[in-house]
């Protein structure tokens, strides 16, 4: 196919970090095909209008995810913009993750106006993050800290923060890095301290799966390292069950040929965290996330899952 596209609709989140990430999306679309109009179809998904509850409680990931494919289902948007992380590791046809975009910063940033870093926290300082992944983590290395939860998008997170409601919350780097925040940023919390979420940091793109013409005109936006990172991460959180209501963290690295992945499944209260890693060829992203994943199971995850009850809901 040698075409080019003359209109193409992106479907968005409402927020302010949704609308930077759909924006950067069109702008990237706008160079590549000058000639292309391109626009945002902005919509409020029931997980922007749940912030009351838990995520995990009312039905989670999908919640992010569900209006925008059905605007791809109509016909009324040509791709959904959508944080990686947030796509749930089930997406199957008739949708398509057709470009993983090239990552950001994927570490957790420590966020406070008082304190440098969480080490810095004196005993009972309240920490908020509504991510098991990062309570359980900071619990383990922390547990003298109290950790509460905190919902929201980041701008409501961050003036939470401000109204003294927290003395530090954690938030991905990279959310704040797009919006021009990370000045809020007093520390980057080690990937050894707090693993990532997969995908965290990075941008995917869902086309129709039957939309072979989208396919390729994505295509000079992907990344390939990033697609073998988020692969072997989401390949982890597949055989786990990809549930936020587990403690469960996967970040992958390239160097060179070989690809790294580490992750681990945590008891929500930090008294356990089961790690597991390997190392191998890039082209084999994704039995490397499977392999860690079920060393995790068979070295205690299955238990932890057991009790939490897994279902598919997101990071939040
Ligand atoms: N949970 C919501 C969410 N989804 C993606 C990001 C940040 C950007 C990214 O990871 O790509 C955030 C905010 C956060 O976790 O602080």
């Amino acid at each position: 196919m040698s075409t080019v596209p003359t209109r193409l609709v992106i479907a968005t989140r409402a927020s302010r970090l949704a609308l930077w990430q759909a924006e950067h999306v069109r702008d990237r679309l706008k160079a590549l095909f000058p000639a292309c109009d391109v626009s945002l179809l902005t919509m409020t998904t029931r997980g922007d209008q749940i912030l009351d509850r838990s995520l995990s409680k009312v039905g989670g990931k999908g919640l992010f995810v569900k209006e925008l494919e059905t605007a791809l289902l109509d016909g009324r948007a040509d791709l959904a913009v959508h944080s990686l992380k947030d796509v749930p590791v089930d997406l199957q046809d008739p949708f398509s993750l057709a470009v993983i975009l090239e990552r950001e910063d994927p570490r957790d940033a420590f966020v406070s106006n008082d304190f440098d870093s969480l080490e810095q926290l004196p005993a009972g300082a309240v920490v908020g993050t509504s991510s098991l992944r990062r309570e359980a983590q900071i619990r383990t290395l922390y547990p003298q800290l109290q950790v509460e939860p905190l919902r929201g998008n980041l701008d409501t997170r961050l003036a939470k923060l401000d109204r003294k409601e927290y003395a530090a919350i954690i938030l991905a780097a990279a959310g704040l890095g797009r919006l021009g925040l990370s000045e809020r940023i007093r520390a980057y919390i080690p990937v050894e301290q707090s693993l990532p979420a997969a995908g965290q940091g990075a941008l995917g793109i869902e086309v129709l799966l039957t939309r072979s013409d989208m396919h390729e005109w994505l295509a000079p936006l992907g990344n390939a390292d990033a697609a073998a990172c988020t692969l072997a991460e989401r390949a982890v959180s597949r055989v786990l069950g990809g549930s936020c209501q587990v403690p469960l963290a996967a970040y992958a690295t390239i160097s060179g040929s070989e690809l790294q992945i580490r992750a681990l499944v945590a008891e929500p209260d930090g008294s356990l965290i089961l790690r597991a890693q390997a190392s191998g060829p890039v082209s084999a992203a994704r039995q490397l996330g499977e392999g860690v994943a079920k060393e995790l199971l068979d070295n205690g995850a299955t238990a932890i899952l057991a009790k939490l009850g897994a279902a598919n809901t997101p990071e939040s």
